[in-house]
């Protein structure tokens, strides 16, 4: 195998600005899935996929997935299904990734346009997309070039499935998965997703767990319209003034939920775990370089690393209805929409998170004696993921590491959530494995995210890697 890696690393690192070109093309398309007005550059995101695979010799289709529940006026963005090789003698890989990304404006703060991929003397490539998702989606595709240019045979037949609404809850793609499951990736025997991070900036990971997502909004309303704080001032209930109480004590300031009896829901510490955590490659400076500040919680590497990944979080994520732009607006806000959500973890089920929540937030507003009115929602909800690390597909990951970066990966779980993970490996009964590309300075989901260039461009390698180790491993298990 070595000097068929060595011909497809040297056209990777040939094709290397061509692969930068192609980012920087993606990256300039605003595919953002939570705005409605964009949702025409979600779906020309899609078609460009397509064609880009079409022009790599896939076999590609664009699936539909119907209206948008609860915005029937919408379509959801096409799912980029294709197969590239149908060869009975090779394995099947099937890769996941997302084409849309989160929302990102200049006046964020960003120190860049968000949708110019602008690489800095330090190849530090910024764009919005650049590490999530569009990066990694485009190491399957370069991949796949580099392969054809050097003249070297895939290895595997490979499956891919992209999507355009992950940023939004991955809506409609479960059932998309659970039918396709014996249909389009019938054949697969393992699968691969990269849309996660290193925990440092050096040491590159293998992921074999996430966090599941709860997302709810509390809308307070009460007013027929927006008031005059002078002449209304002092006499009416504010919806804005109820919102922040009950939001204000959803959580303390140490990170404390303070939802009463969530904390039972979370599966016990046992010494096997915590034995873990010492020997992962993070120090607190890591922690401090990628919040750009000194501001975490707790003072030691084994408490951050298991809040991260094996307690749960609520985070306050902003007020819809608000007044929020700069200015001092005498005015009463007369419906407030508050959002936050809660990171979930083994063993806590959604439906028993949405009871405790829902019973808590209305027993917090009654207290109040609010004439206004209050209904909270659950917008979505992914599950949590753990799964078994010991398995060829994780032994081949982890050759390619080394043979990459000439080191032998971590082993870590992930705080951020793709609830399609687990639909994944139950719809399919194969192994899924993470295997993350960007590193833990990359600002995903905030101003001036990037990707490395040497991330990118290893990552690259990386992933053919993979499929090459992949090839060669004994199939021991489904
Ligand atoms: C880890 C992945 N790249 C990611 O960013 N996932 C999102 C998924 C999500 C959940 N609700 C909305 N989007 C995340 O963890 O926030
Ligand atoms: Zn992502
Ligand atoms: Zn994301």
């Amino acid at each position: 195998m070595a000097p068929q890696l060595d011909a497809y690393f040297k056209q990777v690192d040939s094709l290397a600005e061509h692969f930068i070109d192609r980012l920087a093309k993606a990256v300039a398309i605003p595919s953002v899935s939570a705005e409605d007005e964009r949702r025409p550059d979600v779906v020309r995101m899609g078609y460009w996929l397509a064609d880009e695979l079409k022009s790599l010799g896939a076999d590609v289709e664009l699936r539909p997935l119907g209206k948008q529940p609860h915005k029937e006026h919408l379509d959801l963005p096409p799912v980029v299904v294709a197969r590239y090789g149908n060869d009975k003698n090779k394995r099947t890989i099937l890769v996941y990734g997302h084409y849309d990304v989160q929302p990102a404006l200049l006046d964020d703060g960003w120190a860049t346009e968000p949708f110019k991929l602008t690489v800095d003397d330090k190849g530090r490539m910024y764009g919005r997309g650049s590490t999530d998702d569009k990066g990694p989606v485009l190491g399957w595709l370069n991949a796949i070039e580099a392969h054809k240019m050097a003249g070297v045979d895939f290895p595997v037949n490979l499956l891919c499935c992209f999507e355009g609404m992950e940023e939004y809850g991955s809506e409609g793609l479960d059932d998309f998965i659970k039918d396709e499951a014996k249909q389009y990736f019938k054949d697969a025997d393992a699968v691969c997703i990269s849309d996660n991070y290193w925990l440092g900036t050096e040491k590159p990971c293998l992921t074999y767990g996430l966090r599941g997502c709860s997302y709810y909004s509390i809308e307070v309303s009460g007013p027929g319209q927006d008031l005059h704080s002078g002449v209304f001032g002092g006499t009416a209930h504010e919806p804005m003034t109820d919102l922040m109480k009950i939001m204000g004590g959803l959580v303390g300031v140490d990170g404390k939920i303070a939802i009463p009896g969530l904390d039972k829901l979370v599966a016990p510490l046992t010494d096997e775990e915590k034995s873990l955590y010492g020997d992962i490659a993070f120090t607190m400076d890591n922690l401090y370089e990628s919040l750009g500040s000194k501001t975490g919680l707790f003072p030691d590497k084994e408490r951050t690393l298991m809040a991260r990944w094996r307690y749960p979080s609520l985070s306050i994520h902003g007020v819809e209805g608000a007044f929020s732009a700069p200015g001092a607006k005498t005015v009463i806000p007369a419906k407030v929409i508050g959002k936050f959500s809660i990171r979930t973890v083994p063993n806590m089920e959604p439906e028993d998170v949405d009871k405790l929540v829902f019973d808590y937030i209305n027993s917090e507003y009654a207290k109040l004696n609010s004439k206004n009115t209050l209904k909270v929602s659950l917008q979505h909800a992914g599950k949590w993921w753990v799964a078994s690390p010991k398995h060829w597909n994780f032994t081949a990951a982890g050759k390619a590491v080394e043979h990459v970066w000439g080191v032998k990966p971590d082993l870590t779980r992930e705080g951020g959530s793709i609830p399609v993970t687990l639909t994944f490996e139950q719809a399919t009964g194969k192994n899924v494995l993470l295997l993350p590309m960007g590193s833990s300075t990359d600002a995903a989901h905030s101003i001036n995210e990037k990707l490395d260039r040497k991330n990118y461009i290893e990552g690259i390698k990386l992933l053919g890697a993979y499929l090459h180790y992949v090839a060669e491993e004994p199939m021991k298990e489904s």
